[in-house]
């Protein structure tokens, strides 16, 4: 019996407009969907749709989905050293770049003290896989995340080595990030494991490198710009944190460490400096309170670097 093939490619235009291409072969209704873009759940519901408006009495229906994998740009957020302030730098950037309109997730890389969880305040939630594919958890802040820490049993210590990490590394970055265009990777601090995998496999578009104002700290970012430069990952700039002291009473600023190390530090290897975070216990208490600064309409602070990196972004 032969079928009116345009009146099933009538049908299926209506519901998936330019994205479906039909195909009809004997008894068999072919069906190729663009998924391009769309979410997970975008996909499915475009795949049945079509579906039904394809099916005939006594005719099979395939459909095959395809996506162009979104051109998704990758920043790496490294330190030298622990505690510098990386993963605040991290939280509040990825606001602030959505913030600027950017639609940009987080990836909690830091294997030794993933603290994203918290600082986004989503502590305790655990992603859904679908057909193994993790599906980041949204925030009260338009940024959504996946964090190293929600893939183990929560207050277990992560003791991966080599493997695993490449591999736990691998889940979070090429999860279902749907219409995510920017992914912040907040790395553990150091040269280890997870940053050779990093620069290796996932080819971020560039760096920013955090680093307090002491010379250690300093000396220790060095060693994090020369595993991106040798790699041939672009450094965006260094943002200088705990730089100066803000008054909590007053909020003047004072240098204890000195000024202008970080600064010159950066000019002398090089790289653009981004900007500086105070020390400021407002800052520290915000965070552990899961609000982080750059999502508030005052923040001076955070915009500033978000839009030092959205404009590198932009023009590489
Ligand atoms: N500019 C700042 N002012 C005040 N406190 C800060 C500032 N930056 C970070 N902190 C605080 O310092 C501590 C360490 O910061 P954070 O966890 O971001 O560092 P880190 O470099 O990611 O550390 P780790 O290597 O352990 O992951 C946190 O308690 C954080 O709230």
């Amino acid at each position: 019996m032969s079928m009116d093939e345009n009146e099933v490619r009538q049908a299926v235009r209506a519901v998936a407009g330019e994205r479906a291409t039909v195909r009809v072969e004997g008894q068999r209704i072919g069906v190729v969907i663009d998924a391009s873009g769309l979410d997970a759940p975008a996909r499915d519901a475009l795949e049945a749709a079509v579906r039904m408006a394809a099916a005939r009495p006594g005719r099979e229906v395939r459909t095959v989905v395809t996506a162009e994998r979104a051109q998704r740009r990758l920043v790496a957020v490294a330190s030298g050293k622990g505690g510098v302030g990386k993963s605040t730098l991290s939280a509040n950037l990825a606001i602030a770049l959505a913030r600027a309109g950017r639609r940009t997730g987080l990836v909690d890389a830091d294997i030794y003290g993933p603290s994203q969880p918290r600082l986004m305040a989503v502590e305790g939630t655990r992603p859904e896989a679908r057909d193994k594919v993790l599906l980041p958890v949204a925030t009260p802040y338009g940024v959504p995340l996946l964090s190293m820490g929600q893939l183990v049993e929560p207050g277990r210590a992560i003791a991966w080595r080599g493997p695993m990490t490449a591999g736990a590394l691998g889940q979070l970055v090429d999860a279902d990030w749907g219409l995510t265009d920017t992914l912040v990777v907040d790395l553990p601090p150091g040269t280890g494991d997870v940053q050779l995998t990093m620069v290796q496999k996932h080819r971020p578009a560039g760096a920013v490198i955090v680093s307090t104002p002491q010379d250690l700290a300093l000396i220790d970012a060095r060693r994090a710009i020369d595993l991106f430069q040798k790699a041939g990952v672009p450094i965006i700039g260094l943002v200088e944190n705990m730089a100066g002291y803000a008054c909590p009473h007053c909020g003047e600023l004072s240098d204890p460490f000195g000024r202008g190390g970080a600064e010159a530090a950066a000019r002398e290897a090089g790289i653009a400096f981004l900007g500086r975070v105070p020390l400021d216990f407002a800052i520290r208490v915000a965070s552990d309170a899961g609000e982080p600064p750059a999502a508030r309409d005052d923040d001076r602070v955070f915009a500033p670097i978000a839009a030092q990196v959205a404009a590198w972004l932009r023009g590489s």
